[in-house]
């Protein structure tokens, strides 16, 4: 493990265009919109979801992250809060590499591993055991290490004869277990994560919890997105509040959670 791992945006900005459709109803809504005036605070507690826009192409696009400029170093757990849409997910996609940023630098050092989609780096008509062995290639692994790789990931996993089938027959239960299974089975610096990666059924929240565990208090890096508190107070040493895709708020666990649950409290639906 490298001793230095951190992470450093530097005013990183992302847009999703959107392609599909013309979108009239849209663009007549966002039309009527322009030009009206509301504080930017009452329009950020207000809100769920970024900003969507109409680009002077006339391309409708959405403004997932704006301006995030953010230095994460060793030894820190960070989780990311915010309202649904808020850019939490979008942001740790981008420090992984799955999306591009449109403006702005993504500086990072040690090696990172992400549970934020089964999928990520799977190939569906492979088996279970053939993309065990293709990750372990990927690691650049031998053979000996690849076997104990397989074992680990069989044993945890507990997918019996689905394990040899193509993981495009998989449930969405299964896919987890394999993917989760590979992903803590190797400790990174860098850990990027979706809270949904913490739920499942009992038995198998057990044994992951444990694996999580291990590769949590190793790993010199952990970003964690989450609308839970109770992970945020049990996991975490600092917390970023994203409001439609800018930080609101940076700062200690018990601060930044006591402001977000007042904020929540006053602008329930
Ligand atoms: N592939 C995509 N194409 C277009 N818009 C997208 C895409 N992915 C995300 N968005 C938009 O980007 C914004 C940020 O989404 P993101 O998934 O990062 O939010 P989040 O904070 O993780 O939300 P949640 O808590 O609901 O999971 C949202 O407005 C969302 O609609």
């Amino acid at each position: 493990m490298t001793q230095s791992s951190f992470i450093k945006l530097e005013e990183l900005s992302l847009q999703f265009p959107l392609y599909h459709s013309n979108h009239r109803s849209l663009k007549k809504t966002l039309f009527a919109k322009a030009g009206k005036f509301i504080s930017k605070q009452q329009s950020l507690n207000q809100k769920t979801g970024a900003d969507i826009l109409v680009d002077n192409t006339n391309r409708i696009t959405v403004q997932a992250l704006r301006n995030i400029n953010l230095s994460i170093k060793a030894g820190e757990r960070v989780g990311l809060i915010g309202h649904n849409g808020a850019g939490k997910s979008t942001l740790l996609r981008a420090i992984t590499g799955i999306y591009e940023p449109n403006s702005g630098k993504i500086i990072t050092n040690g090696i990172i591993e992400s549970l934020l989609d089964t999928n990520a780096g799977m190939n569906r008509i492979l088996s279970g055991r053939e993309n065990i062995y293709l990750r372990g290639k990927r690691l650049k692994y031998n053979n000996e290490q690849i076997k104990a790789l397989e074992k680990d990931v069989e044993e945890f996993a507990q997918l019996h004869e689905f394990l040899d089938l193509p993981i495009k027959t998989y449930s969405a239960g299964m896919m987890m277990r394999l993917s989760f299974g590979l992903a803590t089975s190797v400790t990174p610096d860098i850990l990027l994560m979706d809270e949904w990666f913490m739920a499942g059924d009992n038995n198998f929240q057990g044994k992951a919890r444990q694996r999580l565990e291990n590769i949590i208090n190793k790993a010199e890096i952990v970003v964690l997105t989450t609308h839970s508190m109770p992970i945020i107070r049990q996991w975490c040493t600092r917390v970023i509040w994203l409001k439609a895709g800018e930080i609101y708020a940076d700062g200690s666990v018990e601060e930044t959670v006591s402001h977000y649950e007042q904020n929540m409290r006053e602008n329930s639906f």
